[in-house]
């Protein structure tokens, strides 16, 4: 189980304060497929950020397993950080390796023989349906199949929480499709916990259980997707439901 509790976060920037996250206080259950949504910088990024304190926050708890990790140092949240996948929008492959280097990069840091590191890579490509691109360079994959590359990689270390941080927002609906789905089954079948960020309703309707909102660093509505969906409190929520293009 992740807890957050009274995350706040504080950007300097030439003397000006940027306060990107305001007394959060979030609960998500292992082995859910938890959703975070707002607007372009409302403070999603940050938020998951901080879950592996790649953003250390200015004030409050972070809960991992019921221990406090605010206050461990680089050395100690190595172990911790392997438990902890991220994928990105932009992916963030190694564009000078290939998709088997790519994924087999983490392992190779583990003490793994050669033998052992491919078939775990060969292991990972199967399951994300991409063993006939294990030689290629990222250059030559579509922006899906990116996606599943940087998926593996994540996977390499054997994580219990996957972090994503607008992993389709790059993507054509089909694609977005097949990624969702990919993400839905590797929560299934290895009981990963997921959490989501995103600014598409839809993604968050796709495949999450839970949904939190969140509007200028602040929380404004948590839920169950379907009660948030049919019974939106927050004008935030609202308008992320309906959204409408106008141009003044
Ligand atoms: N390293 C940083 N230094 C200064 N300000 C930052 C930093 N990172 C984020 N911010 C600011 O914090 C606020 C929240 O940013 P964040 O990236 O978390 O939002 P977001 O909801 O993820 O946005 P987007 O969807 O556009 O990525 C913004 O005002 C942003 O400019």
């Amino acid at each position: 189980m992740i807890k957050l509790e009274q995350v706040s976060k504080i950007f300097y920037k030439k003397k000006r304060e940027i306060q990107a996250l305001k007394d959060i206080t979030l609960r998500i259950e292992k082995g859910d497929i938890f959703g975070i949504i707002g607007y372009s910088g409302s403070g999603k990024s940050t938020l998951v950020r901080t879950i592996n304190l790649l953003e250390r926050p200015t004030s409050g708890s972070i809960y991992l397993s019921g221990k406090n990790i605010v206050s461990l140092s680089e050395k100690e949240l190595i172990p911790l950080r392997r438990k902890i996948g991220m994928i990105f929008q932009h992916f963030n492959l190694l564009s000078s390796r290939t998709v088997f280097d790519n994924i087999a990069f983490p392992l190779q840091l583990t003490g793994m023989t050669k033998a052992e590191i491919s078939q775990k890579v060969d292991n990972l490509l199967d399951m994300v349906d991409l063993s006939e691109k294990r030689d290629e360079y990222p250059a030559a994959l579509s922006g899906g199949q990116k996606q599943r590359v940087a998926i593996a990689r994540a996977l390499a270390s054997d994580p219990e929480i996957l972090l994503c941080d607008e992993a389709t927002s790059a993507l054509d609906p089909q694609t977005t499709r097949s990624i969702l789905s990919l993400l839905k089954r590797i929560n299934r079948e290895l009981g990963i916990t997921i959490i989501l960020i995103t600014h598409q309703m839809e993604v968050v309707r796709a495949i999450c259980s839970r949904v939190a909102v969140i509007s200028e660093g602040e929380l404004v509505e948590e839920n169950d997707v379907n009660t948030l969906f049919e019974l939106p409190k927050s004008p935030i929520t609202k308008e992320l439901l309906n959204p409408t293009l106008t141009i003044d």
